[in-house]
């Protein structure tokens, strides 16, 4: 028995169809204007008024486990991104212990692949630790199924540690996967060094402790010709930076997050904790150049960064409280509300930053929807309006500033691998 989801609006191969596609042994077997369920072989859902699309891919998730299962596990970070229709993410390594070896980039495999929720790449630890001094395994990291290396979390301040990660990397055909940061210029910053940290009377982050390393570092790329791939861009000066490299032929790729697209230090305000992230929210202009790099291609993807941690930790203040922030269950509602429906870009635009572009620069097989592909998909209401309420997430982190913001364009249905993963009248029904 299959599945067959009938009147959706489908995005396959670059246009819109509506009709009935056919899922059966995990693979869409056949988009059609209308296919017959004859003898009622097959479970019927109805997606008439909903678009169809592939599954969402967020390439920065943060699921904690093992170590910090306080602030989430495997279990509630794969749930929460089912219910934001995402099908593939990839997860970061600064759980403890460090993920910096083979076992536990297999420990997270098997682990998320029994859950079922979504499919989970790992990304392994750059340096042993991430302690910054020696590289890790990242050979047996790479055999074990790990996507890519990073020490996200904090920048690799070693110049020639990093030299040596590029040139491993480039020999096992990985990507560097960079959080650019120079701890010394961040010092102990909190926000954006800008008007609201002197108003508010806190140590600032200034926009060079990114974009001076990312400038070295893009130049070790060119050099080394490793695939580097940036973490989080926030700066108008990163952008520019990475589109000179673009144009040189540089190997480099970047994302950008939901919450660097849509705020900046203007809209810090209490709970505090609640906007400290990094990098940091900056200013309306480093906004607007964020959003300009994706239109023009400079920045590949959008990406979460999907940071939980507890109440009680955001709840210590801007000073003391953890940064980072929860992104799955909002993103794509957040993205379609602002971008999408302000038309700033389109509705065909975001779908590529958050499905076959994603698939594309780390060469993963999915993003697509076509006959004989594997049906990872996202069925999503764009007329549906609510407003966002963390107590409803499945993530154990509520730490969103997003709280109250009126959304459209919420998942209803997700579907990994031809299986009902997550579905929104199933929750309404026991909630
Ligand atoms: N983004 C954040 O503010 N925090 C991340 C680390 C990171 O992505 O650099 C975290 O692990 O909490
Ligand atoms: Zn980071
Ligand atoms: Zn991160």
């Amino acid at each position: 028995m299959g599945i067959i989801i009938r009147h959706g609006k489908i995005w396959s191969k670059n246009q819109w169809f509506i009709g009935d596609l056919l899922i059966e042994k995990g693979m869409i077997q056949a988009i059609e204007q209308k296919l017959d369920n004859k003898n009622h072989l097959h479970q019927v859902i109805d997606a008439k008024g909903k678009i169809i699309i592939p599954g969402l891919i967020d390439i920065h998730v943060h699921l904690r486990e093992p170590g910090f299962e306080q602030k989430e596990t495997i279990e509630t970070g794969t749930k929460a991104a089912a219910k934001g229709g995402f099908t593939t993410i990839f997860a970061m390594p600064n759980t403890n212990p460090v993920m910096d070896c083979p076992d536990l980039i297999t420990f997270l495999k098997e682990k998320s692949k029994a859950l079922g929720y979504v499919k989970v790449y790992p990304i392994g630890a750059i340096t042993h630790k991430q302690e910054g001094k020696e590289l890790a395994n990242l050979l047996g990291m790479k055999k074990q199924g790990a996507v890519g290396f990073s020490d996200d979390g904090k920048g690799v301040q070693s110049t020639s540690l990093m030299i040596k990660a590029m040139e491993t990397a480039k020999l096992l055909d990985m990507p560097i996967i960079a959080h650019v940061e120079d701890h010394h210029l961040a010092g102990k910053g909190v926000i954006h060094m800008g008007e609201t940290a002197k108003q508010l009377q806190v140590q600032g982050i200034p926009s060079e402790a990114e974009y001076l390393q990312l400038e070295r570092d893009l130049m070790l790329a060119e050099s080394t010709g490793v695939h580097y791939h940036v973490c989080h861009v926030s700066s108008k000066e990163s952008v520019q930076l990475i589109r000179n490299a673009k144009a040189k032929g540089v190997n480099v790729t970047a994302e950008v997050t939901p919450h660097h697209l849509l705020l900046t230090e203007k809209d810090i305000q209490p709970p505090y904790g609640h906007y400290k992230m990094n990098p940091p929210l900056r200013t309306e202009e480093d906004r607007l150049a964020l959003i300009e790099g994706l239109i023009d291609g400079t920045i590949d993807v959008i990406a979460t960064d999907h940071a939980p941690h507890t109440e009680d930790e955001k709840q210590r203040g801007l000073l003391d409280a953890p940064f980072g922030i929860v992104g799955l269950e909002t993103a794509f509602p957040l993205l379609y509300t602002h971008l999408v429906m302000k038309k700033l870009v389109s509705l065909e635009q975001l779908i590529e930053w958050v499905t076959r572009k994603p698939a594309e620069i780390f060469g993963l097989q999915v993003g697509e929807i076509a006959v004989g592909l594997p049906a990872d998909l996202a069925v999503i209401d764009l007329e549906q309006s609510k407003s966002v309420d963390p107590v409803t997430f499945a993530s154990k982190g509520k730490n969103t500033p997003f709280t109250g913001w009126n959304l459209y364009g919420w998942p209803v249905m997700t579907i990994v691998e031809g299986k009902i993963s997550w579905e929104q009248e199933v929750e309404n029904r026991y909630a």
